[in-house]
């Protein structure tokens, strides 16, 4: 008979662990991995959770080995190859069975796969995971999109396993069809520009202050006891102070400086330009990777134009200071843009996405798991329509506190050339906001003067053209 309550498909780095978090918390499993080895493997290192997982060599021995109504977790390599898990699966699985693909799927492909599988009696659901290989193992952040009647079924086995912050879990239904998907791309993209603007934080210590490794993650573990405490803040500290065996050098100096990407930060920019939001941190922050990627060209380039010189240096402490808030300013501005380009994409897929939730739930478990997380998480709770989270109390005292150590950075990294796009992205953002005349006067009779386009007038209704006098 069968005796899995739940199968993983895919035993890479989260499904591998993913799987024994399920058996862990007392759920038995059926695994299946494409490359039957890896299978193997994962059954020999599964020790005393052995008992509770069923490794499958064949993707019918595992649909065999799990109890109907079956949920089945795909995790491998998202795009393609979650469509022929797919494929391969539907034959196999019977009325009220589950799929759930748990990577990280373009929320785009989730909606084409729901309509797929629409009217083939197989539920989906589209479930971003968080967390990486510790989150999945212990417990990551599970943010499901799909039926509200499928997130019941898995509820119980989905909480068990999910983190939790101070007892409660950091797993939610979010909304129908790719709602999941989506705010798990945004969740990236908000940690991209996270990343970008601690890389550049340590890149004004390390080329303006001449600090070495060790003392830079002093000042990082110094933080972490601060307002920006934090699983990135933490980590960063961490790599900062290991050293590699061969060199004896700090770790971070023999790294190359070109970052990878596999997509979803992209998507996050891709998605806010299509309904214009602006996410100017998260922009910045994914251009400055694809910028990183061209490793010859920047070389050329820093033949032909150098560095400045040093202008204006301060005492060192003194920037370190400036820099703590000018990254809690950066960071508010990048998460108001996120849950902004959220609120956006909920108006427009009719999801009505749960913003006190989303953070809730990424309280713990998540990558970008912080103590602000609960502060932004109170803030949509006591002011849930608010436009922009920098308009809610806490965070415009917030941002008013901080706004002039962030000026102040960016000024300072301008003069001297030091390159910091995500926070000047997050200072423009937040500058060009709170102007209530701003300049799109000039490029709306620019428009008007070569394309006929038309504009607005302060002090009377309708359309306008401009005496151009036959000039446009
Ligand atoms: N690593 C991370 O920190 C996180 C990753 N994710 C997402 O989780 C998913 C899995 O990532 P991760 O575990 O890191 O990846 P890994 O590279 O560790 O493992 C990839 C898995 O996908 C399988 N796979 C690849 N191509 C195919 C295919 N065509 N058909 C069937 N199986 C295939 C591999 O099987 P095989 O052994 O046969 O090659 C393997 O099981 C991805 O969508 C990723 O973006 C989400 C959150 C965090
Ligand atoms: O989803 C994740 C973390 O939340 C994965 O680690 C993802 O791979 C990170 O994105 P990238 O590889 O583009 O840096």
């Amino acid at each position: 008979m069968a005796a899995a309550e739940i199968g993983v498909i895919g035993l890479g780095v989260m499904g591998a662990n993913l799987a024994l978090n399920i058996a862990d918390n007392g759920y038995h499993v059926a695994v299946f991995n494409r490359t039957a080895a890896r299978t193997e493997e994962f059954a020999a290192a599964a020790g005393s959770l052995g008992d509770r997982v069923t490794a499958c060599a064949t993707l019918e021995d595992f649909v065999a080995a799990i109890r109907p109504p079956r949920p089945v977790i795909i995790m491998v390599k998202a795009g393609e190859p979650v469509d022929q898990q797919i494929a391969a699966l539907k034959p196999l699985l019977e009325a009220n069975d589950i799929i759930i693909d748990a990577g990280n799927a373009n929320f785009r492909d989730t909606m084409r796969r729901f309509t797929d599988l629409d009217g083939s009696g197989l539920t989906f659901i589209g479930m971003g995971v968080s967390g990486g290989e510790e989150g999945a193992r212990h417990g990551p952040s599970i943010m499901v999109g799909g039926a509200e009647e499928a997130w019941n079924r898995v509820e119980p086995v989905l909480t068990a396993i999910s983190a939790k912050y101070q007892g409660e879990p950091c797993a939610a239904w979010l909304g129908e069809n790719g709602a999941g998907h989506f705010v798990k791309t945004i969740h990236n993209g908000i940690e991209y520009a996270d990343m970008q603007m601690i890389a550049e934080v340590y890149g004004v210590m390390r080329d303006h202050l001449s600090m070495d490794a060790e003392t830079i993650a002093a000042v990082f573990s110094a933080w972490s006891t601060g307002p920006l405490d934090s699983y990135l803040i933490d980590i960063t500290a961490d790599v900062l102070m290991v050293h590699d065996a061969a060199t004896g050098r700090p770790i971070v100096d023999v790294i190359v400086d070109a970052a990878g990407q596999k997509g979803t930060g992209r998507w996050s920019v891709i998605e806010s330009q299509m309904m214009g939001v602006p996410a100017t941190a998260i922009e910045a922050a994914v251009a400055a990777r694809s910028l990183s990627a061209m490793r010859a060209e920047r070389a050329k380039a820093h033949k032909r134009f150098g560095v400045p010189g040093q202008q204006n240096r301060r005492e060192g402490q003194l920037v370190v200071d400036d820099l703590e808030k000018a990254l809690l300013a950066g960071k508010v501005a990048a998460y108001a843009q996120g849950f902004a380009v959220m609120a956006a994409a909920s108006r427009e897929f009719g999801w009505n996405l749960p913003m006190a939730t989303i953070a809730r739930i990424w309280r713990a478990g998540c990558i970008i798991r912080s103590r602000f997380l609960d502060e932004i998480a109170t803030a949509f709770t006591e002011t849930p329509d608010v436009e922009n989270l920098v308009l809610s109390p806490a965070f415009s005292s917030m941002l008013v506190e901080t706004d002039p150590y962030l000026r102040r950075i960016v000024a300072e990294a301008a003069l001297n050339g030091l390159p910091v796009p995500a926070l000047a992205g997050a200072l423009g953002y937040f500058d060009t906001y709170r102007r209530e005349r701003g300049t799109a006067n000039l490029i709306q009779a620019q428009r008007d003067f070569f394309g006929a386009h038309g504009f607005e007038r302060l002090d009377a209704d309708g359309e306008h053209h401009g005496p151009w006098g036959g000039q446009g």
